[in-house]
């Protein structure tokens, strides 16, 4: 049966229909991530002015990397400052994280729809060494790393604009968000043992991409993010 619409009205038809599930997958779902973000006063990460968090600036030595490896005298880095480079942190109740409703909540408004439990420690962890040396390569994702200590600790380093490493001391209870395109790496402390849940938006790729990525794309964007507002500090 021959159709009722001429090629010329069936093209226009399609063109419509792209136009509207663009819409829809990207507009929509995008405004209303981010409207339902910013109505959740529970999912709003620690304010820097009162959060508990232990970071520092990084010394030179190439000591055992499970050291806290602080400057003397000790360089606080500020959660601000942490913030500056794109890096959230909440303090949760880790023992009752099944039933948590902070974190269901900030689980549902970034989309943290993946979520899976690690034991790290040359016991618990198959191929320890191997994965201890990948975790602690710098490297970027091309995704947001978020992870939540449920018990033990260890440090994630990130790098700031003058490519100075910072270290943040992750305990219990931290759930710390390190932004697609970030240089970090992971290592246990001097305690040998971090019980992580990492969190995913979907299916998980936990791809590490070794430093040199200039021209990776997660890189470019997290520059074009983060660097740019504090280059525009810097010159004001
Ligand atoms: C504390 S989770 C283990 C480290 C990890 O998953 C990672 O991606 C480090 O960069
Ligand atoms: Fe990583
Ligand atoms: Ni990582």
């Amino acid at each position: 049966m021959a159709s009722e619409f001429t090629p010329e009205e069936l093209a226009l038809a399609q063109v419509w229909q792209n136009l509207i599930l663009f819409y829809k997958d990207t507009v929509i779902s995008r405004y209303s991530m981010i409207a339902s973000a910013d109505h959740c006063p529970t999912c709003q990460p620690d304010a820097p002015e009162t959060a508990k968090i232990d970071a520092w600036y990084m010394d030179d030595s190439t000591d055992d990397q499970r050291l806290p490896h602080r400057r003397n005298p000790n360089e606080p880095c500020s959660l601000a400052k942490l913030r500056e480079l794109g890096v959230l942190y909440w303090k949760l109740d880790a023992d009752n994280h099944e039933t948590d409703p902070r974190l269901a909540a900030i689980r549902k408004v970034y989309n943290y729809s993946y979520t899976e439990i690690v034991n790290i420690s040359p016991t618990t962890l198959p191929g320890y060494d191997e994965k201890i040396k990948m975790f602690y390569e710098e490297h970027i994702h091309a995704d947001d790393e978020i992870r939540y200590v449920l018990d033990g600790s260890g440090y994630f380093d990130v790098r700031d604009f003058e490519d100075r490493w910072i270290r943040i001391d992750c305990r219990k209870g931290d759930l710390i968000v390190l932004p697609e395109g970030i240089y970090h790496r992971f290592t246990l402390d001097t305690n040998n043992y971090t019980k992580a849940m990492r969190l995913f938006v979907g299916a998980p790729v936990w791809t590490p991409h070794n430093r040199p990525q200039e021209e990776h794309p997660s890189r470019s964007k997290y520059l074009d993010k983060f660097a740019r507002g504090a280059e525009a500090a810097v010159s004001a």
